[in-house]
C-alpha cells in the first residue's frame, strides 16, 4: 500500500508536485481552487469539462443499456458538463434530449462553449419534461449549490424524484452539499454520481451518501500541481491510511511483545464486556484480563476460555489491575453500569497514563460534570461514543442543520473535530458514517460499515478492537481507524442476520483481507 499518514499527505519539498491521496476528501470551495489553478498547470477548464462529461457518459454507458437520456443542465459549469455528456450519448446512438434551467444567454466561459458544441434543440426544463425519459441526468447544480433549493428549480427536484426514471447526477445529486452531506431543502435522490478528481465529505457523510446512489469518481486529468496546495478538509478511512503501522504478529514476537490488553467491567450486563474482551483478543492482543467485580466472577470466569478473568475488590478499586505495567491497554464502559464507583475507576485508570478506550457508561457516567472527564484525558485515550453519549459530553448537536448555509464545514466533522481537540483525545463518533477526529485535526470519515451493525453490542466490539489494536502497539489515531474499518468488514462479510457475538469471530476473515492488500 502507498500513501502514509493522513497527516502528511506526502507534500515532497522539492521536485515534481507529490500525488494528493486517492483518499483525500476536498470541499467544493477546494475542489474550484484546483479549477482555477488547473489552466496554469496545463490542463484548460474546458479540457477539464470535456473529460467530465465524457466519464459521465462512459459511466452510463457501462451501467444502463441505450434508453431516452433527458440531460437537466443548469446554468454554471455543471450545466456545460451535462452538454459535453448530451453530446458524448448522442454520438454513441443514444436518444437525447436537453432541457435547460435558466436562460441561454445567461451561460458563460467553458458551459457557454460546451452548450454551442451541443447540435441539438435546447428545450426549457419544467416538471412535465421529465415524461418519456428512460434515464435523467441531473447536471442542474453540483459544487456551486449557494442557498437552499426554492421555487420552481425545487419542483423539478421534486419532479426528478417522482419520475419512475433512474438518475445519474454530475457531480453531486442537485441541491446537495458537498461539504457536508445536507440538504439545505429539496435533493435529487440518484441512483449513480459521477464525480470528478477526488470525492467530497458529502459523499460519505449522510444523509449525502444516501442520495448518491453508486459513486464513481472519475479522473479528468487534473494536474497534480493544481492540488499541490490544498490541505484536504478529511480523508475516506482506508488501509493506505495506517496500514504501515498496523501490529501484525512477528516471527520473533511472543504473547506479552504483542500487549496486554486489560477490560474493567461491570454487575450487570456481562456480555458487554465479554465482547469487547474476544474482540480485543481477536484482532491483535496478546493477552487480555478482564477485571470484573466479585458478584460477577463465577458467570464471566465460566463463560471466558482464552480471556483471563480476576475479582476487583469489593470497593472496584484498581490498584491491584493496574500494577502490572505490562497491562498496556486499557478499556472500560461496556457493561460497565453507573454506580457510584464507575466514574472513580475511570479516572483511575486514566491517572495510569496508558493507551486506554473510553465507552459506553465510562462516557455517560459524566453526563453531569463532562469537565471532570475531559480534563482528565490524554493523547494516549480513545472516545467511542454514539450520537447519544457524544451529546451527554459535549453538548447535543445543533438540529438537523437543514437551514445551514451550503459550503460550510459538515456539522459531524466539525463536531468530531472539536470535541477531540478539546479532550486531546481521539474521538470515535460512530454511526453509519463515523467519524474518527484526532486532536490535531486529523478526520477520517468511515464508509464500509454495513447498517445490520445497527445492533446491540456491536459497539461493545469495536471498543474492544480499538484496545487490542493499542494493545498491540498501534497508536491511538490509527488503532481507530483501523479498528472501524476492520468492524466495518467483518460484519460486511457476515452479512443480514449477524448477531454482535458473531463479530470477533469474523475478524480473522477481515483481517485475512487486509494482509491480502499489501
Ligand atoms: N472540479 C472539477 O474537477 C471540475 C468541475 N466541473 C464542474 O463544475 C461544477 C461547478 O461549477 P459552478 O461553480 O459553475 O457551479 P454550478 O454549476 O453548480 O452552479 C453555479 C450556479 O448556480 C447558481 N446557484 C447555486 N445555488 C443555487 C440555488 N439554490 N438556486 C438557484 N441557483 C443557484 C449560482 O448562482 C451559479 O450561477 C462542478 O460541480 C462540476 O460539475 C467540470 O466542469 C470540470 C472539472
Ligand atoms: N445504520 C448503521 N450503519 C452502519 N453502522 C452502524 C449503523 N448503526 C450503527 N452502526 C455501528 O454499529 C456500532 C453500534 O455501536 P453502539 O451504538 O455503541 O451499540 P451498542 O451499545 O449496542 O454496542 C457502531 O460501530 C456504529 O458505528
Ligand atoms: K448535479
Amino acid at each position: 500500500m502507498s500513501t502514509g499518514h493522513p497527516s502528511v499527505d506526502a507534500r515532497a519539498g522539492h521536485g515534481a508536485p507529490a500525488r494528493l491521496s486517492p483518499h483525500a476528501l476536498l470541499s467544493p470551495a477546494q475542489m474550484g481552487v484546483a479549477d482555477r489553478a488547473a489552466p496554469a498547470a496545463g490542463v484548460s477548464g474546458a479540457r477539464l469539462m470535456e473529460a467530465a462529461g465524457a466519464a459521465v457518459a462512459r459511466a452510463i454507458r457501462e451501467r444502463w443499456a441505450p434508453t431516452p437520456a433527458w440531460v437537466l443542465c443548469g446554468p454554471g459549469n455543471n450545466g456545460g458538463d451535462g452538454f459535453v455528456a448530451a453530446r458524448r450519448l448522442r454520438d454513441a446512438g443514444w436518444p437525447v434530449r436537453v432541457f435547460l434551467w435558466g436562460e441561454r444567454g445567461a451561460l458563460r466561459g467553458d458551459a457557454a462553449r460546451a452548450a454551442e458544441a451541443w447540435a441539438g434543440p435546447v428545450e426549457a426544463a419544467m416538471p412535465a419534461c421529465l415524461d418519456g425519459a428512460g434515464l435523467i441526468v441531473d447536471a442542474l447544480l453540483g459544487a456551486g449549490l449557494s442557498r437552499a433549493p426554492a421555487g420552481d428549480l425545487r419542483t423539478l427536484i421534486d419532479a426528478v424524484n417522482a419520475a419512475v426514471a433512474p438518475v445519474c447526477a454530475i457531480d453531486v445529486p442537485t441541491g446537495l452539499d458537498g461539504a457536508s452531506g445536507r440538504c439545505p431543502g429539496a435533493a435529487v435522490r440518484a441512483d449513480l454520481t459521477v464525480t470528478f478528481c477526488r470525492r467530497k465529505p458529502g459523499h460519505l457523510l449522510l444523509p449525502g451518501r444516501a442520495l448518491c446512489g453508486a459513486l464513481i469518481c472519475a479522473d479528468i486529468g487534473m494536474p497534480d500541481a493544481a492540488l499541490g496546495a490544498i490541505v484536504p478538509a478529511a480523508h475516506a478511512n482506508h488501509p493506505d491510511l495506517w496500514a504501515a503501522l498496523f501490529p501484525w504478529p512477528r516471527s520473533d514476537g511472543h504473547k506479552y511483545r504483542r500487549g496486554h490488553a486489560l477490560v474493567v467491567g461491570g454487575e450487570r450486563m456481562l456480555g458487554a464486556s465479554r465482547l469487547a474482551c474476544l474482540a480485543a483478543a481477536r484482532i491483535g492482543a496478546g493477552l487480555v484480563t478482564l477485571a470484573t467485580p466479585p458478584a460477577a466472577w463465577a458467570i464471566q470466569a465460566g463463560a471466558l476460555t482464552s480471556v483471563m478473568v480476576e475479582a476487583l475488590p469489593p470497593d472496584g478499586a484498581l490498584d491491584q489491575a493496574l500494577a502490572d505495567p505490562r497491562r498496556n491497554a486499557l478499556l472500560i464502559g461496556p457493561g460497565l453500569g453507573r454506580a457510584p464507583q464507575a466514574g472513580r475507576q475511570v479516572l483511575d485508570l486514566l491517572t495510569a497514563g496508558r493507551p486506554c478506550v473510553l465507552d459506553a457508561d465510562a462516557l455517560s457516567v459524566f453526563a453531569a460534570r463532562p469537565a471532570a472527564l475531559l480534563d482528565a484525558l490524554h493523547g494516549l485515550c480513545v472516545l467511542t461514543p454514539h450520537e447519544g453519549e457524544f451529546a451527554r459530553l459535549f453538548g447535543p448537536a445543533p438540529g438537523a442543520g437543514d437551514d445551514a448555509t451550503p459550503g460550510t464545514e459538515d456539522d459531524k466533522l466539525r463536531r468530531a473535530r472539536a470535541a477531540a481537540r478539546r479532550g486531546g483525545a481521539v474521538v470515535v463518533l460512530k454511526g453509519a458514517d463515523t467519524v474518527i477526529a484526532a486532536p490535531d485535526g486529523r478526520c477520517v470519515i468511515n464508509d464500509n460499515a454495513p447498517p445490520t451493525l445497527a445492533t446491540a453490542g456491536s459497539g461493545d466490539v469495536l471498543a474492544g478492537c480499538v484496545a487490542g489494536l493499542l494493545a498491540a502497539g498501534m497508536p491511538a489515531f490509527e488503532a481507530a481507524c483501523a479498528a472501524v474499518w476492520l468492524h466495518g468488514l467483518a460484519a460486511d462479510r457476515l452479512g443480514p442476520g449477524l448477531l454482535a457475538e458473531d463479530l470477533p469471530g469474523a475478524l480473522p476473515g477481515a483481517l485475512a483481507v487486509l494482509a491480502g492488500m499489501d
